[in-house]
């Protein structure tokens, strides 16, 4: 498959000084992080055998890239790897301060422009369609493609679905609140930000960082996840916390997400929109074909959301959504790691 050229594992062992090549991009201004060369070679058959692969045996490479002094709190990354699934072009494994996610859209977004800029696929105008294989399934993504420029980004993850809606959980320091729990290819808690005494328009970052994570963590010790079709995707990514303005509006939507450990994206969450899409499709407050705008209450960076069709997830019903942004190169890294140095392996302070 024209992806092999784009692997970044090889057999070759670990020596020092040890070298990791990457190639930057943003998407809404979250940082994505293509690892182009420096990985040792995955085992596992699945993408979610392999995702347990690196969890297990290779976290230090993550913990390399993503953590200090190399990256920050808030650092994302991206491995490609060979899919499994012969519908697929390319296979990714995405990857956080604290681990790995099984789905992002804002990942899948700069992916399928950097793919097309590769030549994975062969680049058609007005647009180039690609297969993603993730970790929670396969993503059909469009890439805009004019005058020999990649651009704008669509994608349809998989089936979308609410598992709870007004769930009452008790959150250490903000009492008992109202969370709606949806899955967007992994799942998120949602939640207006006056139920945690927030208004997003002002609050601080942190203090959004906080009431996020202190939900986050409530919902994880209150309600059991299941996912119809594998127990790796029944995982709380994070939470996101709303302005609260659900109901069908021509003006922009905000949120901001919080995931993995307490990191705080600046885009406005792929899988975030995706799973807000499916809250608002099963409360009747959006229509399919409707499209809506999603904003970041970090940067005020925008993508668009949309119900496609409906469809099912074992026994749930679920949607189709569409998502949108814009991807943007930021640059290229060449990464050294010295034997003696006693932070090589990454921290957070
Ligand atoms: O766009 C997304 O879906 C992601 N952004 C960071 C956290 C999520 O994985």
């Amino acid at each position: 498959m024209a992806e092999s050229k784009l692997q970044a594992t090889s057999d070759a062992s670990e020596s020092f000084p040890f070298v990791m090549k990457t190639v930057q991009m943003h998407t809404g201004g979250h940082p994505v992080r293509i690892i182009t060369d420096g990985y040792p070679k995955l085992e596992g058959r699945t993408i979610l055998e392999k995702r347990a692969y690196v969890r297990d045996n290779l976290d230090v490479f993550r913990q390399r890239l993503m953590w200090e002094p190399r990256g920050h709190v808030d650092m994302y990354g991206a491995l490609l790897v060979e899919p499994d699934d012969e519908n697929a072009d390319i296979g990714v494994l995405f990857m956080h301060n604290e681990g790995y996610c099984t789905m992002c859209g804002h990942v899948c977004i700069a992916l399928g422009r950097y793919a097309v800029d590769k030549g994975v696929v062969p680049a058609k105008s007005p647009q180039t369609e690609l297969v993603i294989q993730c970790p929670t399934g396969l993503v059909r993504v469009w890439v805009d493609y004019q005058d020999g420029k990649s651009g704008r980004v669509r994608f349809h993850s998989v089936p979308a679905f609410v598992l709870a809606l007004d769930k009452e959980v008790d959150v250490p320091n903000y009492g008992r609140v109202k969370v709606d729990i949806a899955f967007g290819g992994t799942f998120y808690a949602i939640v207006p930000d006056r139920y945690l005494g927030l208004d997003l328009r002002t609050a601080p970052v942190q203090a959004v960082r906080n009431a996020a994570t202190a939900v986050t963590e409530a919902v994880k010790k209150a309600v059991p996840l299941r996912h119809p079709e594998h127990p790796d995707l029944a995982n709380l990514t994070g939470t996101l916390i709303t302005d609260g303005r659900d109901e069908y509006d021509p003006t922009p939507a905000v949120h901001i997400s919080v995931f993995g450990d307490a990191s705080v994206d600046r885009s406005p969450c792929g899988s975030g929109v995706t799973a807000r899409v499916a809250m608002q499709y099963r409360r009747g407050q959006i229509d399919l074909s409707k499209e809506r705008q999603f904003s970041s209450g970090t940067t005020g960076s925008v993508m668009t959301g949309r119900p496609v069709r409906e469809t099912r997830c074992g026994e749930f019903d679920a949607v189709i959504v569409e998502v949108s942004g814009n991807p943007y190169y930021t640059g290229t890294a060449e990464f050294t790691v010295e034997q003696d140095d006693p932070l090589k392996n990454g921290f957070l302070a």
